[in-house]
């Protein structure tokens, strides 16, 4: 995920043994927590409910004050910055996109651009892009209010707003929990790729593993008491958990979540030979995961690999075609089979 150049916009976020301790409380919700994120990466803040992962996130912005420690953005503490300017050149978005109902969608995302005192005309052309940007052209939707959209769609707005003033960090707490699973994975995939593009670096919290696995570059996982248990790549995260507290969290199918990480363009596939036929065929962008699955659905030991198409998701593509051409004149790239797969999942 962060293979691309990073623009100069995004910038690295640090936090240097960060405690908080809230008012009158007998123990700190985050308790002297350091670790990097590095600029136009995703960090997903993961952890049991009440482990601070919220409180962590909501001190970037300084919702919440830092009693011990710093936050440093692209070098500079956070408390060098007044509060209210901090938070209008940080993007946040939250699990109720807190969009105004009162405003229309092309207003809403307006908001802080207008307040940073931009003139008309490059606001216009901002919410614009924002829109189009989220799939969600202006023409159709701008003038509508938030009540009008569907759950997926306001989600969508509430991401086009925190971007409205181009921040270089953006916040997101829980931000796709409210939405159902199908609609969930199809935000979750429109992020990524938007993301690709913009590369903003993001802190995401989330409680759900396989959501953390999916969107984190880095995942960080507390513990009761806020204290940091692992902070790693999801690939090492799943493979080598730094002890029981974090195998526990991360779950026993550790190992098949380990498969969802690698696609089968990755592997070393057998050559296509034209006996193959008869095998399901899966896209190269599919995971080994997903070629595991199909594998115990139709009884096989080796699934065909075909070329994935544009912007494809990789997915099964069904069996049946003449020799290395498949269903609409895909290319068999070779096959796969359930002990390559095994394999590479080990490694
Ligand atoms: N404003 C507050 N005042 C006092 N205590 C608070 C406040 N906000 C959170 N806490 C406490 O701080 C601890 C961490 O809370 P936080 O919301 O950061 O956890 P979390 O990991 O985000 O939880 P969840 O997954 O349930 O949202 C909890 O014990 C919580 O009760």
């Amino acid at each position: 995920m962060s293979t691309e150049k990073t623009p100069a916009s995004a910038q690295d976020i640090v936090f240097d043994h960060v405690v908080k301790t809230y008012p009158n409380a007998a123990s700190p919700a985050v308790d002297d927590l350091s670790l990097t994120v590095s600029a136009g990466e995703i960090c997903v803040l993961l952890g049991p409910s009440g482990s601070g992962k919220t409180t962590a996130l909501m001190m970037v912005n300084r919702l919440a004050e830092i009693t011990g420690g710093d936050i440093r953005i692209g070098g500079r503490s956070i408390t060098d910055h007044d509060p209210i300017e901090l938070r209008r050149s940080i993007g946040y978005v939250i699990q109720q996109t807190g969009l105004f109902p009162h405003l229309t969608i092309a207003d809403n995302i307006a908001t802080v651009p207008k307040v940073l005192g931009w003139d008309k005309r490059r606001v216009k052309d901002r919410v614009a892009e924002l829109l189009d940007l989220v799939g969600l052209p202006v023409a159709e939707f701008g003038r509508r209010y938030p009540s009008q959209l569907s759950g997926g769609q306001r989600q969508r707005v509430g991401i086009a707003r925190a971007l409205a003033a181009d921040p270089p960090v953006m916040l997101m707490d829980e931000p796709f929990g409210a939405l159902d699973p199908i609609t969930r994975e199809r935000v979750q995939d429109e992020f990524l790729a938007l993301h690709e593009r913009i590369r903003k670096t993001v802190i995401f919290v989330s409680h759900d593993i396989d959501e953390a696995v999916k969107m984190g570059d880095r995942i960080a996982i507390f513990r009761e008491g806020g204290k940091l248990a692992q902070y790693d790549t999801p690939r090492t995260l799943l493979k080598e958990p730094a002890d029981e507290f974090v195998a526990r969290f991360v779950g026993a199918d550790r190992g098949l979540k380990r498969l969802t990480l690698t696609r089968l363009a990755e592997l070393d596939l057998t050559p296509a030979t034209s006996g193959d036929a008869a095998l399901p065929a899966i896209g190269a962008d599919a995971s080994l995961r997903a070629a595991l699955s199909l594998m115990v659905a139709e009884g096989t030991d080796a699934v065909r690999v075909m070329e994935s198409g544009d912007g494809g998701g990789g997915g099964e593509v069904g069996a049946g075609g003449e020799g290395g051409e498949g269903p609409g004149g895909a290319k068999a790239l070779g096959t796969a089979s359930l002990d390559a797969v095994r394999k590479a999942g080990a490694a």
